[in-house]
């Protein structure tokens, strides 16, 4: 049983059922679909009453003053003055994840979903309460760490390293990678520093590298929302595939037609509470009754 700073794996001899009373500390609503065959399936993540706070140093500066003089003043207050402010962006979030799920992660502007993404990636320490993992979990995000000054081809290698493939591996996966971000559509774009890329063409590249490979648990934020429609319909077909081949997948989209097309089961957050958990249509529907807004 390994362990991490955030998160732990899941005991090797699994059997099937979720860790007694996960379920039953879940605060928001859960829908007896799910939850009903919750025991007959393979537990992938279980969150199990998780709260993410986050502490902002140095807010509070006196407004007007530029950010090299904030920096300093905070230099010169350094022990003197403790004060930061903090932002409980999850509370109490209870949840079980299972093999062959795909499951969207919905709620408004700061609602808590990169946030909570990002812990059970194991990016971000939890302040009270336990994420498991079974499995290697992978986030695919728009700000996943590409470097900006290397080409295309580079961040592709270290991304692909960095995700745990042989370099021979890579070398036959290559070209299939580059094809599928498209970024070579308009001409020799991979041999140019990241940084000549369009925000669209970076995070289509992040998306391609990231889904190379199939993951135990996989992460992915807005990946959807960027990119043009036909590179959108090529990822929700790999989502689909991935999906396919065991992995449990996370989507966190204000696309709700994304959401609808590629996840079976939604989290909504709400002010970093779980307001519900269910089949996709029935919380879509009191999410988009909630948001004022129909189906999009
Ligand atoms: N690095 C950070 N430091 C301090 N507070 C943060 C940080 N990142 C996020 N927050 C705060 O945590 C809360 C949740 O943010 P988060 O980004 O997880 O929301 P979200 O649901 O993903 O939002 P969006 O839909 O706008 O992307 C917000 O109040 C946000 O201001």
């Amino acid at each position: 049983m390994a362990a991490d700073e955030t998160g732990e794996r899941l005991p090797a001899a699994t059997d099937g059922r979720v860790p007694t009373g996960v379920a039953g500390h879940a605060a928001a609503r859960v829908f007896t679909d799910v939850a009903g065959h919750a025991a007959a399936r393979v537990p992938t993540v279980v969150a199990d009453r998780v709260d993410i706070v986050y502490r902002v140093h140095g807010a509070g500066s006196p407004a007007g003053r530029g950010a090299a003089t904030a920096a300093l003043g905070r230099i010169l207050r350094r022990g003197s003055s403790p004060a930061a402010r903090t932002v409980h962006a999850v509370r109490q979030v209870s949840f079980t994840a299972h093999r062959g799920e795909a499951i969207g992660l919905v709620g408004t502007n700061g609602s808590g979903k990169s946030t909570l993404l990002k812990a059970v990636a194991g990016l971000l320490p939890v302040e009270r309460g336990r994420i498991y993992t079974d499995g290697r979990p992978a986030l695919l995000g728009v700000n996943a760490a590409l470097m900006n000054d290397l080409t295309g081809e580079r961040n592709v290698r270290l991304g692909c390293l960095a995700m745990g493939m042989s370099p021979e591996r890579i070398a036959e996966r290559y070209q299939e990678i580059v094809d599928f971000s498209g970024i070579n559509d308009k001409g020799d774009f991979i041999t140019l520093p990241m940084r000549t890329y369009s925000s669209g063409m970076a995070a289509r590249l992040r998306f391609s590298i990231g889904a190379a490979e199939n993951h135990d648990v996989l992460l992915i934020d807005e990946a959807l929302a960027t990119g043009d429609r036909s590179f959108q319909r090529r990822s929700e077909a790999r989502i689909r595939e991935l999906r396919r081949h065991a992995g449990t997948v996370f989507l966190v989209s204000h696309n709700n037609k994304s959401i609808r097309d590629t996840c079976d089961r939604v989290l909504w957050l709400e002010h970093g509470e779980l307001r519900a958990d269910g089949p996709t249509d029935d919380v879509m529907a009191e999410y988009e009754r909630f948001t004022g807004g129909g189906r999009r």
